[in-house]
């Protein structure tokens, strides 16, 4: 063991198997009484830069995705203590996990942030990203996939796929990400290996590729073989055991008939479907291992199987149970074995910036003390602390005082990171989610004459788009509601904290309504906008009074309709007079939630504006399309064509919006309003005891049955749901089932009403009824 002295820790922390912390007083000479932080290396370990930039082939930036309780937490618990991150078993169920940090998050016992947490394993460094499971909070999740290299998808084996893992895997596929899959729950009776293996080919339309044969099942779970090595594994059964210690020993002619003859059949499925997914070992198979599948070597099956993986034809597939603690190791295993270290992923952008400093901001949190902590994802070069970095997004250039490796919510002081790893910077006020920080202005230049070159010369875009990593796509909101403060006083003090948590988590929007002045948290969910409330009074010391949760509808028009209108008025010296002349038009399928609004001038009305005044028209668009003409709701689907814009000479820009929104209003007036509802797809599993009453509920709630599935003594019940009356459903549902149920609900379209029920919510909103 070799001391080296290191930077001074912000704080004493344990940092995992790799290297320990230890602290004495500085032995320079002159009088200091600070205290030196001393880092003990294994001898293994050639140099401080190796630990805390590691070589970028050993890194493995991965999250752990699923549904809802599958069980991410507890297996990236299990992760960290056999890592030796932590020292004792955190347990959800306790409320003592590392990555649940936030206080409601142990309350509740789900995961709201994605806490990223750095770990080595067999000499990788680990950056593990924890993402929620609740469809409240997709936008963390997409977040997270935007800045990984790869994922563990976490299945409850009782269950199979599950809504929510439906849509972070369509999530994943967008962002390229290649994926290894861990059956969890191995433990429980209803366990079925086959059936979740059949669920992810036919629900994910992916290719599971199986790695592992479990030992016993149910109860008797007690370890897996391992089907490149042929090693069987063991965890003992007793329940207090952590499950560090496990035997490994090859498949003997000792052991059970049935599981060997298991394990030959599952071997030879297996290297039969890798040499149909991959050529090089299809043509070794050939050459040298036609007739003996037996003799394969692991070592090449393994490549094999890595190739696989990263060109996304297939997802190897393993199974253990965090909870009794089993299999968690081999998991780990497979991330550093089979899914991608950053220079194995493809980003044109690190071609661009060569070795100059480019990184994401991908998550903001905001620490009383040190003011907002930004999460960064470097993609090349190296970033220091003390430096000035220049942010593309804001065209701004800040200071960053200090770097830090996020420890969950631990964070210790590095002096520099490189490529590939995920750091958490102190100093950067203005930046946002999704920015990209490059080291200065004349480098993104630098970067963008590289891209123009490239891309050859046409330039279509500007110089900055092309340097902007792509940022986070966020749904538009579903349910708002006003907040207030206490008292009038304290309004400033909100409207910071709403700042501060705007900047964390772009899904929340705030705006203040026009007319009562009030202001409204716009967000993805009942427990998203309660969640906010929460954090507001425990972080902020602000108790805040919340509305009525409304939901967000939008407005459309039904029919074709014109309208003209002249604006005259006189301010001053000026008379301003202009008139306007337009007409509005449904948009093909205007219930689909991609179709927005668009417009065109009429060629020869095009053709005499100047582009000033196009300008001017299009302002005055854009804010008739925020306030529909019913209930002032965002309106969607509308196709306007300019007719006409003639005005008197002086008339000023803001003249020409104001009559184009107020000949907008009338024309969608005459033009027949139509509110458009949020409907949602939900998903309910519950016992067939209590299917009945389920299904009687929804009916009462306009809800429309799409199937009723067949999951162990479960039904699940797929349906479509007007989102207005699922309110508090989470409470009803439980009732009516004894706590025997559990849903996920997410936006599926927008609708029309029906005129009955219009006509109610009109009269609701109007204060009659
Ligand atoms: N039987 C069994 N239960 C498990 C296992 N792993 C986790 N659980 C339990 O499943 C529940 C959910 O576990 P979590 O780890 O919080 O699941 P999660 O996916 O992180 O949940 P969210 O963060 O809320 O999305 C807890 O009650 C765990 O104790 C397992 O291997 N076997």
């Amino acid at each position: 063991m070799r001391f080296r002295a290191c930077w001074t820790f912000s704080r004493m922390i344990w940092v995992g198997n790799l290297f320990k912390t230890g602290s004495r007083l500085c032995r320079c000479r002159v009088n200091c009484q600070v205290k030196r932080h001393y880092i003990a290396l294994p001898d293994d370990v050639k140099s401080l830069r190796t630990v805390v930039s590691p070589d970028i082939s050993k890194i493995r930036n991965i999250g752990i995705m699923a549904h809802i309780d599958a069980g991410k937490t507890t297996t990236t618990e299990r992760m960290l203590y056999y890592s030796g991150y932590t020292r004792a078993l955190g347990d959800v169920d306790d409320g003592d996990t590392v990555t649940d940090f936030m206080a409601q998050e142990r309350e509740r016992g789900i995961t709201i942030q994605s806490a990223a947490v750095t770990f080595d394993w067999k000499s990788h460094r680990i950056n593990l990203i924890d993402t929620p499971g609740h469809v409240d909070f997709t936008v963390e999740v997409e977040r997270a996939l935007r800045v990984l290299d790869g994922a563990v998808a976490v299945f409850d084996a009782s269950a199979g796929v599950e809504a929510q893992t439906l849509t972070v895997w369509r999530q994943a596929d967008k962002h390229h990400v290649p994926r290894v899959c861990f059956l969890n729950k191995m433990d429980k009776p209803a366990a079925n290996l086959g059936l979740s293996i059949e669920s992810i080919r036919a629900k994910l339309k992916a290719n599971p590729v199986l790695l592992q044969v479990p030992v016993g099942s149910g109860k008797n779970f007690t370890g897996l073989v391992d089907l490149l090595t042929k090693q069987k594994m063991t965890w003992k059964l007793n329940s207090t055991d952590d499950g560090r210690v496990f035997e490994t020993k090859a498949l003997s002619q000792a052991d059970n008939p049935e599981l060997l003859q298991e394990v030959r059949e599952a071997r030879t499925a297996l290297i039969e479907q890798i040499a149909d997914l991959d050529d090089e070992f299809a043509e070794l198979l050939l050459t040298d291992f036609g007739d003996n599948f037996d003799a394969v070597p692991s070592s090449k099956l393994q490549e094999a199987v890595r190739r696989v993986t990263l060109a996304r034809k297939g997802v190897p597939v393993l199974c253990g149970s965090s909870l009794k603690n089993k299999g968690v190791q081999p998991l780990i295993d497979a991330i550093t074995d089979y899914l991608p270290a950053p220079n194995e992923r493809h980003h044109d952008l690190v071609r661009w910036y060569k070795d100059d400093l480019c990184a994401l901001a991908f998550k903001v949190l905001h620490d009383k003390q040190r003011g907002p902590l930004v999460f960064l994802r470097i993609y090349s070069g190296t970033m220091k602390p003390q430096t000035a970095v220049y942010n593309i997004n804001r065209d701004n250039t800040e200071r960053m005082s200090r770097l830090l490796l996020p420890f969950a919510d631990q964070h210790v002081e590095i002096p520099s990171l490189t490529a590939g790893n995920i750091a958490l910077t102190v100093g950067l006020k203005q930046t946002v989610t999704g920015d990209t920080i490059v080291s200065s202005k004349s480098s993104a230049a630098a970067a963008a004459r590289r891209a123009q070159s490239d891309r050859g010369k046409g330039k279509t875009r500007g110089e900055q788009a092309n340097l902007v990593l792509s940022g986070v796509e966020v749904p538009d909101p579903v349910f708002f509601c006003s907040i207030e403060p206490p008292t009038l006083a304290k309004q400033a003090d909100l409207e910071n904290a709403l700042n501060c948590l705007q900047r964390e988590d772009p899904s929340l929007k705030v705006r203040v309504d026009p007319d009562s002045g009030q202001t409204i948290l716009c967000g993805m969910g009942e427990l998203h906008i309660e969640i906010i409330h929460d954090r507001i009074r425990r972080e902020f010391g602000i108790e805040t009074h919340l509305g009525p949760l409304q939901v967000a509808y939008r407005e459309t028009v039904l029919q074709h309709a014109s309208a003209t209108d002249t604006l005259d008025r006189t301010i001053g010296e000026r008379r301003h007079i202009v008139t306007v002349e337009l007409a509005v038009s449904p948009v093909e399928d205007s219930s689909s939630m991609g179709s927005s609004c668009d417009f065109a001038f009429e060629e020869e009305v095009e053709e005499q504006l100047s582009p000033e005044v196009k300008d001017a028209v299009e302002n005055g668009l854009q804010s008739s399309y925020l306030q529909g003409p019913l209930l002032g709701y965002p309106v969607q689907g509308v196709s306007t064509l300019i007719q006409n814009v003639s005005m008197e000479p002086g008339t000023s820009p803001a003249m020409v919006s104001a009559c184009v929104s107020r000949c907008m209003l009338k024309a969608m007036r005459q033009a027949g309003g139509q509110v458009l509802e949020p409907v949602m797809s939900l998903e309910v599993t519950v016992g067939e005891a209590h299917l009945s009453s389920v299904l009687g509920d929804l009916s009462q709630r306009r809800g429309a049955v799409k199937d009723i599935q067949s999951r162990h003594d479960n039904k699940v019940l797929l349906a479509t749901v007007p989102l207005a009356e699922m309110m508090g459903y989470s409470t009803i549902l439980r009732t009516l089932t004894s706590g025997n149920a559990t849903f996920s609900l997410e936006l599926d379209t927008y609708e029309a009403m029906n005129s009955q029920d219009q006509s109610a919510l009109l009269k609701r909103v109007a204060g009659l009824v």
